[in-house]
């Protein structure tokens, strides 16, 4: 039975509820970032990043987006410091985008969205895997990262000519030596709240590390996410544009910044 939830009129953020009651939770993702309302913390750390390129193993078509998925077996592509504590595994990491380049992130900062959102999904490796560690209230760690709209971005060029051999829900391809570091922008300062995944099954598990610094992505770049499919090969095609869920309520969360 194919995943029933998705981005359509008829299955999209407003009927999750019905399958998926956390959608009505007191800590759900993404929200909108008021930056005059997050307060410096003085005692977060700087994020320490370690990726290796030698972990990277394919990328997928999910039938929501796109990701690329690591080899997360030992320490060698983690996160550790921020807000967190202990050692965070990379897992994989995916794209929000939308139909135009007007909306498509899924965090906003001050009402504002950004046209693609890319998240790098990391799980606590006090548990024995991402699947033990995804229902835990410090079981994963993402970090979200704006693109905006400029000079065409070499790096992620290299993601998005894969993506003509993955088209359609479920085709996967082999995608190695690529470094996700190459992916970050220069400054690491962040905003940092408790939150959720932000697709079903909406578990709140997620602490969530928002980048203040943007990426650049070119139009004729953004064009490429929207030449995928959410559907599979054969059926009749959907483009893969809009997976992206609207900001929730606060519900009284503290959103703080790592940085005056
Ligand atoms: N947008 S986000 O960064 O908040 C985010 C990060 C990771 C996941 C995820 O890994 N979800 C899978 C999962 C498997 C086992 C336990 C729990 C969750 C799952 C469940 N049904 N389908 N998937 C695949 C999936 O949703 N992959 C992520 C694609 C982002 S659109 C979802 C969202
Ligand atoms: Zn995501």
């Amino acid at each position: 039975m194919s995943n029933a939830w998705g981005y359509g009129p008829t299955n999209g953020p407003d009927t999750w509820v019905e399958r998926f009651p956390n959608a009505k939770g007191p800590r759900q993702s993404p929200i909108n970032i008021v930056t005059k309302e997050a307060q410096f913390d003085p005692s977060l750390k700087p994020l320490k990043i370690k990726y290796d390129p030698y972990n990277s193993r394919d990328i997928l078509n999910n039938g929501q987006s796109f990701q690329v998925d690591f080899v997360d077996d030992t320490d060698s592509s983690t996160l550790t410091g921020g807000p967190i504590c202990g050692t965070y595994r990379l897992n994989q990491f995916h794209f929000h985008w939308g139909a135009s380049d007007d909306r498509g992130s899924e965090h906003n900062v001050d009402g504002a969205p950004f046209p693609c959102e890319l998240h790098l999904v990391h799980w606590n490796t006090k548990y024995s895997s991402f699947r033990e560690a995804a229902d835990k209230d410090d079981g994963l760690a993402v970090i979200g990262v704006f693109l905006k709209i400029g000079a065409p971005n070499h790096q992620l060029q290299k993601v998005l000519d894969a993506l003509d051999f993955v088209k359609t829900k479920g085709k996967q391809t082999t995608f190695s030596n690529f470094d996700a570091k190459t992916l970050l922008p220069h400054s690491l300062d962040y905003w940092t709240y408790e939150g959720s995944l932000t697709t079903p099954p909406l578990l709140e598990s997620v602490t969530w590390i928002v980048l203040r610094e943007v990426i650049s992505v070119s139009s004729v770049q953004m064009a490429k996410f929207r030449s995928l499919f959410f559907t599979r090969e054969g059926e009749p095609q959907i483009s893969m544009v809009d997976n992206y869920r609207p900001p929730q309520l606060l519900q009284g969360r503290q959103v703080r910044a790592s940085f005056q």
